[in-house]
């Protein structure tokens, strides 16, 4: 049977990169991406600002909405400090099982909670499931029509705390005009816009860091 793009993706880490090498594993899903097959990752431009906000948070509780193969997660999960936690949610199964052995090869597994379902359910049950009180950065990166959503559901369930660190991908492509609106004009965020490009390409794309104020 046909393998799919993500199945190949992983090929590709399993005979370029090194386990236990983090740094590699990155390496070749983004020559794999620039090379063969273009795919949704947050690519390596947009990664080192990712990277930037990642070491300035310097998180202890990290929750990423989308994982789809894992390449984020394992740039976040390689910047942790011992003992942070960051858990990462992914609603197709298919990208569940390939981002597991992702994240598996780059040897953070132990720093990394995976969980297989959709934001509006789990995100009530952090507290409950996962013992998490706040969580100090956010990656959203699942469905746009989500970011906005989901954003008010942590604050209702309480999950942020003043300093609390959001940072979206895809805020000018695909877009979340929605959330964009919300989040500039909001008193309870200060926002920052990073100007970058879609993965992969010369299209116009940037992250959106926004810190709660509580
Ligand atoms: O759409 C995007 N990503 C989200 C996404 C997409 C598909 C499936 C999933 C399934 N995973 C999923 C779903 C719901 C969930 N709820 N909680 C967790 C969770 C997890 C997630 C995206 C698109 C483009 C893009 C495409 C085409 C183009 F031309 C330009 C740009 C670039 C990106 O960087 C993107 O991130
Ligand atoms: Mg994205």
């Amino acid at each position: 049977t046909q393998s799919t793009r993500p199945q190949r993706l992983l090929a590709a880490v399993h005979k370029k990169a090194t386990r236990g090498n983090p740094r590699s594993v990155v390496k070749a899903i983004d020559e794999f991406c620039n090379q063969n097959e273009w795919a949704m990752n947050v690519g390596n431009e947009k990664g080192e600002i990712l990277d930037s906000v990642v070491s300035e948070t310097n998180p202890g509780c990290v929750l990423e909405l989308g994982t789809y193969c894992g390449y984020s997660t394992v740039r976040i999960a390689s910047l942790l400090p011992p003992h942070a936690q960051l858990i990462t949610l992914e609603f197709n199964p298919d990208n569940a099982a390939v981002a597991r052995q992702v994240i598996a090869w780059a040897g953070v597994a132990e720093k990394v909670r995976l969980v297989e379902g959709e934001s509006g359910e789990w995100i009530p049950k952090m507290k409950e499931q996962f013992g998490v009180k706040t969580f100090d950065l956010v990656f959203l990166d699942h469905w746009k029509n989500r970011y906005l959503l989901d954003t008010k559901l942590m604050e209702e369930c309480g999950l942020l705390k003043k300093g609390s660190v959001l940072l979206a991908d895809n805020v000018v492509c695909p877009g979340a005009p929605d959330y964009l609106e919300y989040i500039r004009n909001s008193p309870q965020y200060k926002s920052q816009f990073f100007k970058s490009h879609l993965e992969y390409t010369k299209a116009e794309d940037g992250l959106e860091k926004s810190v709660f104020l509580g």
